[in-house]
């Protein structure tokens, strides 16, 4: 047979599930819906040449970040560090946080906020910012540090308006001092989008900055804040209307849904505005989170379901995958009970583990993760095979790729796995050998994890797309000399973004006739304890 063709299975499916309105979920297939952040999913089949080489293409959202922390100094550093019991401890934590976000020292990543934050380093960096100690933070504080700093990144555009005008002159906002304005932001966010009451929102916000900054500050922020209040209370907010041109239109909507212009343009061109809309709607929510119990430490799913009973954390199970369990709050519960750091189970997206499910892997065969590091996909396809046959981790970040050791180490399947830190272009030429299942999880725009990575959006710019098309495609060449015949390659990405996945793919078929698409409906069907044993 010959030739290839190209067929979507469910190409609507390249946006997250929860983008769905309720009406067009209760119309999803189980299989379908099973692809909560998936992205899409199609499969093409071709009996080339090399004869039998199947490519299952898949992409999906997940989360990781190379982290390149730095630590920054406010002004503030030098003064007297003493206890200061009037403010609250949260409020100054985030606002400590968004400052060092917005001078790169740190990301919003929110597993990062939730797994590593607030211990006793980052206290001391809040007393050396701000010039006090607060007490320190309790669980209920940490959800709020978690809920103000994600929302305050998401809506740094649209609150950045909103005190703007209400600034006597752009000149106040352009000079203001970075602490000043997260306090602000805090503030803003905390009356408009989470519906404190100002009297409390107000208070706080004004003496955090006279005590951190100094008393003008603080009538600074409580002339902002009360006028927005007012303003709020009688619905006229000073927000651009959506009219004029394609420009005005997405400027106004980049302000109104806090994403950048660019961003609005392209989502608009390809999915219209109202789609555009409803996308940034989804990335404004606050997303949920899953855990994989590891059976490889014999921690099975209803382990984990007993713990977190125990620990009243509110979980459900995945309908698609047989190790899961969705959380949308208590992290830190699962923290502190040492789940993670015991390798219990560890913090997997389901969409992760779905791109897993694709990959198929089966004792005996031999794996190999392209871009592996930091290992989430790597460590469940090593626990999938049960003892028997391997898998080869590469990633061009040794950094990265020590974490995934370590985890490997902790979940007890280092023996199934090799790594090789190399650029996966240069290993594909120099070795030899040939794998059963190849996966490509590819660097990435990162375009459909935009809830969880609250900060990328703000740092992603419209050239990165020029050069991730081009590292693809070399990726993906490389990747494809490493599929034994009848093989299989499994591409994904965490991006919605069409030139990242499909036009990817085509572009590849067009230099490789010899792969075709393989449908994945079936993997993600049937996965389960009949396929992997364990
Ligand atoms: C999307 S992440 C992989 C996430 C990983 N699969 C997981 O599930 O944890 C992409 C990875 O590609 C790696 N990478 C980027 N360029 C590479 C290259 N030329 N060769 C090998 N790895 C590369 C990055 O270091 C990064 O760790």
């Amino acid at each position: 047979m010959e030739g290839s063709t190209l067929s979507f299975v469910y190409s609507r499916f390249s946006l997250p599930y929860s983008y769905f309105s309720p009406c067009e979920k209760s119309q999803l297939q189980p299989a379908k819906t099973s692809v909560s952040n998936g992205l899409f999913s199609y499969r093409l089949i071709n009996y080339g040449e090399r004869c039998n080489v199947s490519l299952r293409i898949y992409s999906f959202a997940k989360r990781t970040r190379d982290s390149d922390l730095q630590t920054s100094r406010h002004p503030a550093a030098g003064k007297t560090q003493k206890l200061n019991l009037e403010v609250s401890p949260h409020r100054a934590v985030s606002a400590v946080r968004l400052l060092r976000i917005e001078l790169g020292g740190a990301f919003a990543d929110l597993l990062n906020e939730k797994g590593k934050g607030s211990g006793k380093n980052e206290m001391a960096y809040v007393e050396r910012t701000l010039g006090f100690r607060t007490r320190d933070l309790d669980d209920r504080d940490l959800r709020l540090v978690t809920e103000i700093v994600g929302g305050t990144v998401r809506w740094k555009r649209y609150l950045d308006h909103l005190i703007v005008s209400l600034c006597h002159d752009d000149r106040a906002f352009r000079d203001m001092e970075p602490l000043l304005l997260q306090i602000l932001r805090i503030g803003c966010y905390e009356i408009d989008k989470l519906g404190i009451p100002p009297y409390a929102a107000v208070d706080e916000c004004v003496r955090i900055a006279k005590v951190a900054l100094r008393p003008g500050a603080g009538n600074m922020v409580n002339g902002i804040l009360r006028k927005l209040a007012l303003l709020k209370d009688k619905d006229i907010l000073p927000l651009p209307k959506v009219e004029g041109d394609d420009r005005s239109r997405a400027r106004a909507l980049a302000t109104l849904y806090s994403h950048p212009v660019w961003m609005v343009r392209r989502w608009t061109k390809s999915l219209g505005e109202a789609e555009a809309v409803r996308l940034m709607m989804c990335n404004n929510s606050e997303p949920s989170f899953s855990l994989r119990a590891n059976r490889t430490k014999g921690y099975t799913r209803s382990d984990l379901v007993m713990q977190l009973n125990m620990l009243k954390v509110p979980h459900e199970t995945s309908l698609h995958l047989d190790d899961f369990v969705r959380l949308k709050t208590g992290m830190q519960a699962v923290i502190q009970a040492g789940l993670l750091k015991e390798g219990l189970c560890s913090v997997q997206d389901e969409s992760a583990g779905l791109v897993v499910s694709v990959v198929d892997p089966q004792p005996g065969d031999t794996i190999i993760d392209c871009c592996a590091a930091p290992g989430g996909k790597t460590l469940f396809m090593a626990s999938c095979l049960g003892g028997q046959g391997m898998v080869f981790a590469i990633d061009i970040n040794k950094g990265r790729l020590r974490i995934l050791k370590e985890t490997a180490k902790l979940h007890e399947v280092d023996d199934v796995i090799s790594t090789f830190n190399s650029d996966l272009r240069i290993f594909a030429v120099q070795n030899p050998l040939k794998f059963d299942k190849v996966l490509l999880d590819a660097p990435c725009s990162g375009l459909g994890v935009l809830s969880k990575r609250a900060d990328l959006r703000w740092n992603r710019k419209s050239e990165d797309m020029e050069q991730l098309k081009n590292l693809q495609d070399e990726l993906l060449n490389a990747a494809s000399m490493l599929v034994k015949p009848g093989g299989v390659l499994v591409y994904s990405t965490c991006s919605i973004d069409p030139e990242e996945n499909e036009e990817r793919v085509t572009a590849f078929l067009l230099r490789h006739p010899e792969f075709h698409i393989d449908p994945v409906d079936g993997y993600l069907v049937c996965y389960g304890p009949r396929r992997i044993s364990m």
